[in-house]
Parts: C-alpha cells; structure tokens; sequence
C-alpha cells in the first residue's frame, strides 16, 4: 500500500484499491500478554485471570502488582509493595503550588494532565527507560493519582488537602483523602472493584495513545500524559461522566424511569449517541458490566436510592428495545460515583487512577519489543500545484 494515490489523481482510481480500515476497528496491531478481550466468550483475563475472580478476591493494589509484573504477588511480595505504595502518596509542594495556579474552569481532566505532566518535568530519572525505572515511576504515579485527584475535588470546595493515611489501603486511603472520613467497609469494597475493573483492556483509544508514545522512545510520563487526553474524551472514559450529566437531565428522583423513556427517545429521534452504550469491541455486552452493576445495587441500597437503579433500568431497557445496545462499563460506574459523593467532572480523573497500571504496563511491554508505530495514509487531496508567483510593489506579476 502506498502512501499516496497514483500522481496525478485526487480520487483514487479504480485500479488503486487500498483498504482503509476506519479507526483502525478490527485490526490487530500488535501482540499484548496484559489483558485478553475475548467479545465471543464475554470474558476479560489480566495475565490470565478472569477480571470478575480479581474483583472477588483481590485488591487493586494486587491487580496493579499482577499488571505491571504478570504474577499475583506471594505475601511478602504484597507487604513490600504495600509500603512502597503507602510511602508515595504523598503530594510534593510544587504540584500543589501549581494545580491552585489553574482556574477553576478547567476540567479535572486537564488537572490530573497538567499534574501528571509536573511530576515528570520535576523527576530526574524522566529520561531513564529502563524497565526498573519505569517500574518507579508507575507505582509513584499510582501512589500519587488519589492525592492529585482528592486534591482538585476539594479546592473546588475550599476544603483542604487531607493528608493520606497510610494505615488503610489504596481505596480507603482514597475515599478517605477526597472526603476527610473514614469510609464504610461495603463503599470501599464497591470502589475497588471499580478500580479493578477499569484497570486494563486492551488496545484501547488511550491505551494505544500511550504506546504510540512510548513508541518513538519518548517518556512514561509523556506517554501517561497523551493517554490522559485520549481518555477524556467522551467516546471513551469521557463517558462515565456523560452518563451522570444525562441522568441529571432527565432528572433522578420520583417518576425517573417514565422520564427515562421520553427523554431517550427525544435523544434518538435527535441521533444522539447515549453515553454508557455500546462498544468498539463487545457488540454483545461489556464483560466488566453485571458485576459493577451488582456494586451499583449494593449502593443503591446503602444510600437508600432506588430511584437510581429505577432511572438505570429504564434506560438499559429502552436501548435494549430500541437499539439492541448494550451498556458499557461507564454505564454502571458513573451513579456509582455519584452515590458515593464524587463530583461528576471528577468521574474520569478516577478512571485515570485506575487505568494508570494499565498504560504504564503497555508502555513497559511496547519498550521491550518497539517498533515506531507508524500506520499509513492514502492521500485524497488536491493534484500536485505551484505557489503563484507572488505580485511586486505595483501588484504586477513579478518579471
Ligand atoms: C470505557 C470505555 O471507553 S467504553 C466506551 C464509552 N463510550 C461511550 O459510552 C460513548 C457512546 N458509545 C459510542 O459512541 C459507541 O458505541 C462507541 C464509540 C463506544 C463504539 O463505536 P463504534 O464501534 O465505532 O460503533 P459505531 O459508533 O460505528 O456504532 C455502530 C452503530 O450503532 C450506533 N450506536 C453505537 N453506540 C451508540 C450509542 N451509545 N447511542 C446511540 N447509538 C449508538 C451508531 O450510531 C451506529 O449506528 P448506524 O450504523 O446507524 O450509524
Ligand atoms: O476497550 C475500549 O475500546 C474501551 C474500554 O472499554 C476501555 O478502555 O476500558
């Protein structure tokens, strides 16, 4: 396949065929021993293990360990990287310094990105990538993330930082941070399955983003960066958040599901795309989805919101009808979120300080066997032309 049609056309001719593969949908691009996104059976494995047994029977930070070094880590394993977490949760004084020096109107999103993009200008192994060097600053950023985030959330309030604790675990240590209380046990566990399960997946938009990055040997922190912006996005992690502002807008509350029903089918009369729907890759249901929706319900009925779930079903139900689409992950996530009082910018940020472990694992395996990643294009532009010769003083062509 060439880069360019034949010279001379703008159109490619009928002899020239390339095959464009528009978004790259379904096209493999490289092998991955991380995570194994299987749409026929509906499963997803990270290095084997199926998400719903993790979710079960581990923490997050056992997930990030099993990530980032393809093995579930013995006990020792997990105390050592425990403390390793636990020391780095703390937020340096310049990154605070400047988050408080970005306005308010800026989305938590490019908080979390201009944040990300501190810490590796401030970091002097930012150059090093070596896989042992990569290994540190993943499991900084990782540590790091619930703090940046917490941070931003509640400047937006005028609360102040609450300093991590390190006698609780990642997620509790989270909720903790973001909300100044000792959370309950049954939040903490609805929030760490979330964590889990938005992890890894694949080659997916941010995912890629990031080992397109690391592919031209660029930095980790570059890499997380790019892949911060790709995740904002709507048509991916974006969408948690969408899902919130659309519940919003048909309004939760008494009579939510008929309200459901109109407002969808004003959005669809409208070609709205629902956000929470669908899938580049599951056309038949989100493997991660019954078992954030078994926390949703879990939280509906420890915040006492039926109305919630009543709004969720109704909605799941119309699409089912009307479109035969399935709800994503971010579908379930976003009232999670909610219930537990996280502002609704901030739904994405908390996708990031999840999927951190997942893009810093694919920028290792993408060093270990690089290539710069490279695709073609064809070209449909104008024919080849010539810059006019520019007019004198006069305005007369020039001899
Ligand atoms: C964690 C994640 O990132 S999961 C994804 C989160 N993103 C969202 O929830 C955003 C809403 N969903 C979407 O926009 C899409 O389903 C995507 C982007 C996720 C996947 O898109 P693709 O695989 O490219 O499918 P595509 O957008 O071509 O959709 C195929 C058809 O289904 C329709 N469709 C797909 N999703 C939706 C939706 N959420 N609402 C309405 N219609 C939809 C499309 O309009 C299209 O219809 P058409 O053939 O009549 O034009
Ligand atoms: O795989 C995708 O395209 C999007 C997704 O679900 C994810 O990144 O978790």
């Amino acid at each position: 396949m060439s880069d360019q049609t034949p010279q001379g056309t703008t159109v490619p001719d009928a002899a020239f065929q390339p095959q464009i593969f528009k978004g790259l949908a379904g096209v493999p691009v490289d092998y991955t021993a991380i995570s194994k996104v299987n749409p026929e059976t509906n499963s997803l494995l990270y290095r084997g293990y199926p998400v719903q047994e993790l979710a079960a029977s581990v923490t997050f930070e056992e997930v990030a360990y099993l990530l980032w070094h393809g093995e579930l880590p013995d006990d020792a394993q997990l105390a050592e990287f425990e403390e390793l977490e636990r020391r780095h949760r703390g937020l340096d004084h310049e990154v605070k310094r400047i988050v408080d020096e970005l306005p308010l109107t800026a989305h938590p999103m490019d908080v979390v990105r201009t944040a990300v993009s501190v810490i590796g200008a401030s970091d002097p192994a930012t150059p090093d990538d070596s896989r042992e060097s990569n290994l540190e600053k993943s499991i900084r950023l990782f540590a790091k993330l619930p703090s940046i985030v917490s941070y931003d959330q509640r400047r937006r309030h005028e609360l102040e930082f609450v300093e991590p604790r390190l006698d609780l675990g990642y997620s509790a240590n989270f909720l903790w941070q973001t909300f100044g209380e000792a959370p309950e046990l049954e939040v903490v566990n609805a929030f760490d399955t979330s964590m889990i399960l938005y992890a890894e997946h694949s080659f997916n938009a941010s995912t890629f983003t990031a080992r397109v990055i690391a592919s031209t040997l660029s930095d980790l922190y570059s890499a997380v960066t790019g892949a911060i912006g790709a995740l904002k996005g709507p048509l991916h992690g974006g969408a948690n958040e969408a899902v919130m502002h659309a519940f919003d807008e048909i309004g939760t509350g008494e009579g939510s599901a008929a309200r459901a029903t109109a407002w969808l089918d004003a959005a669809l009369a409208e070609k709205r795309k629902i956000m929470g729907f669908g899938h580049r890759v599951y056309k038949n249901g989100d493997s991660r989805v019954p078992t954030m929706r078994d926390a949703l319900e879990r939280m509906v009925e420890h915040y006492h919101r039926p109305d919630l779930l009543e709004l969720y079903v109704a909605l799941e139900e119309g699409m089912a009808e009307r479109k035969g689409i399935k709800p994503n992950l971010d579908y379930p996530a976003g009232p999670v979120y909610h219930l537990m009082g996280f502002d609704t910018e901030t739904f994405t940020p908390l996708f990031v300080a999840s999927r951190v472990t997942g893009w810093t694992a694919h920028v290792m395996e993408q060093l270990a066997s690089n290539a710069l990643i490279r695709p073609l294009s064809v070209y449909n532009g104008p024919d080849e032309r010539h810059v006019p010769p520019k007019g004198n003083a006069s305005g007369e062509p020039a001899a």
